[in-house]
Formats: C-alpha cells, sequence, structure tokens
C-alpha cells in the first residue's frame, strides 16, 4: 500500500504540493489528472525518493521513502515521461545496460521475459533508433519492470503513440495489476481512464481536489450542473476546470 500523509513541497517560496493525502491500494491502477504545472510529476519524483517532501510522510509497504531509500527502491519501477534509452544501442543492449543499475543481479531469463510481454522480443538485436515511438514507450517499461517490482510508477506513459501501442499498454498494465502490482500514472487521456483506472485523483495547484471511481465523479458533476454528462470529455473537462 502507498500511504501519502498531508505532503507539501516547495520550490523557494512557490507552493507546489500543498497537503496531499492519498492512500493506493495493492493491485490498483490509479490515474494522476491535472493540468500542466499541477504538481503530478513532482508527487510521483517524491514517491520515487528522487525528491524529498517539505513536511508530510509517504510510506509504501510501510517503508518511509525518505529514509528507506533502498528497500523503497527495490519494490518500484519507474517509467519517466521523457524516454531514457540509449538510442544507438539494441534492445538487448539498452536492457543489459539498465540491469547493470539494478542492485539485485537480473538473470538473462528475466530480461527475455520482460521483453516478450511487451511484444518485443523480435526487436531483440535492433538499434532503439530504428523503433517506433510507441515500441520505444515499451522498452522504457520493460526496463522499468526488469526487477519485477510491486509499485511502478509512470508518468504520461501512453503520450503521443500509435493508438495499437496504446493499446497494448493499456492491456499490459490490466495484467500487471491482476498479478497484484500497484499502478500509479499520470495522464490527460479520459478515454484511456475510463477502462483503466479503479480510481482517479485530480490534483490542481498542488491539491487533490477529487479521489474516488470515474462514476463517481460522474454523479457529483451530474448532480452539481443538475443535467447528465454525455461523454468522458466533458467529465475531465469540470474535473480539471478552475
Ligand atoms: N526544479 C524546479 N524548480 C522550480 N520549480 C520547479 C522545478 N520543477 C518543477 N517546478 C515547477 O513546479 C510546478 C509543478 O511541476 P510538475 O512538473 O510537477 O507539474 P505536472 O503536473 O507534472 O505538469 P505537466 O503535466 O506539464 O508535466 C511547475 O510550475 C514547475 O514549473
Amino acid at each position: 500500500m502507498i500511504s501519502i500523509e498531508n505532503v507539501h513541497r516547495h520550490y523557494g517560496k512557490k507552493s507546489i504540493l500543498n497537503g496531499v493525502t492519498l492512500q493506493i491500494q495493492d493491485g490498483e491502477i490509479f490515474g494522476l489528472l491535472g493540468p500542466n504545472g499541477a504538481g503530478k510529476s513532482t508527487l510521483l519524483s517524491i514517491l520515487t525518493t528522487v525528491m524529498k517532501p517539505s513536511e508530510g510522510q509517504v510510506y509504501m509497504n510501510g517503508f518511509d521513502v525518505t529514509k528507506q531509500h533502498k528497500q523503497i527502491r527495490q519494490m518500484i519501477g519507474y517509467v519517466p515521461q521523457d524516454i531514457a534509452l540509449w538510442e544507438e544501442l539494441t534492445v538487448k543492449e539498452n536492457i543489459r545496460l539498465w540491469s547493470k543499475f539494478i542492485k539485485t543481479k537480473i538473470p538473462k531469463e528475466r530480461m527475455i521475459q520482460v521483453c516478450e510481454e511487451v511484444n518485443l522480443h523480435n526487436k531483440w538485436h535492433e538499434k532503439v533508433s530504428q523503433l517506433s515511438g510507441g515500441m520505444k514507450r515499451k522498452l522504457n517499461i520493460a526496463v522499468a519492470l526488469l526487477h519485477d517490482p510491486d509499485i511502478l510508477l509512470m508518468d504520461e506513459p501512453t503520450v503521443g503513440i500509435d493508438i495499437q501501442s496504446k493499446l497494448e499498454i493499456n492491456e499490459y498494465m490490466k495484467v500487471l495489476a491482476k498479478q497484484g502490482k500497484t499502478i500509479v500514472y499520470t495522464t490527460h487521456d479520459m478515454s484511456e481512464i475510463k477502462g483503466l483506472c479503479s480510481r482517479i485523483g485530480v490534483l490542481k495547484k498542488g491539491k487533490l481536489t477529487f479521489i474516488g471511481t470515474i462514476e463517481t465523479a460522474k454523479a457529483s458533476i451530474n448532480n452539481q450542473l443538475n443535467k447528465p454528462i454525455i461523454n468522458e470529455e466533458e467529465i475531465i473537462f469540470h474535473l480539471l476546470k478552475d
């Protein structure tokens, strides 16, 4: 379980996160939504231990993110917003190089397995520069899963890629959640959230303004507007507007 308790984060005098409290259960796919600059990546950076909260506590499976970096890093996989791969190296070389950064030894069978799970095994000897944007995203995800973490943190994993790769990634996220992995990911895409997330959180100006299911969000907006909402775009519009 991920437990975020009254987290604040400032950059100088600028307040970025302003009292965020949230619990995410094992096996959940939790979608973190918010306008640009709302603080989504900052919150993910705190979960990865890269950044410290200015105030508040975060625990993952009972471990403190500010004090128990080693245990936390073993239990999380992180997929950054920007592709983090060596373009001139092959898929195999990228996976091998990334596995060297992981403290535990990754057997070759595991490297092949993650590659198969994201449908890239037939690209094993191809240079990353030859892969499509969607394939690069899938390789980024494979790399994050090498050490078989319990928790996967993904910063806009499907932005700007072809629809086929997006659907494959979404299906794979469901498989991982069924295996018991907890997934937290940031997105702007309501159409994928609907079929994927058990719950969503809406972050605006560093505050969580909504936590719940899509159905709850829809019901609450319908209630406020006193007229039924027709499509998902409308839900996201109302959730994100000031
Ligand atoms: N190192 C930094 N120093 C100062 N301000 C920063 C730093 N990193 C981020 N910020 C500011 O913090 C705010 C939140 O940024 P963050 O990247 O967390 O937002 P976001 O919700 O992920 O946005 P996006 O959807 O555009 O990725 C922004 O105003 C950003 O300019």
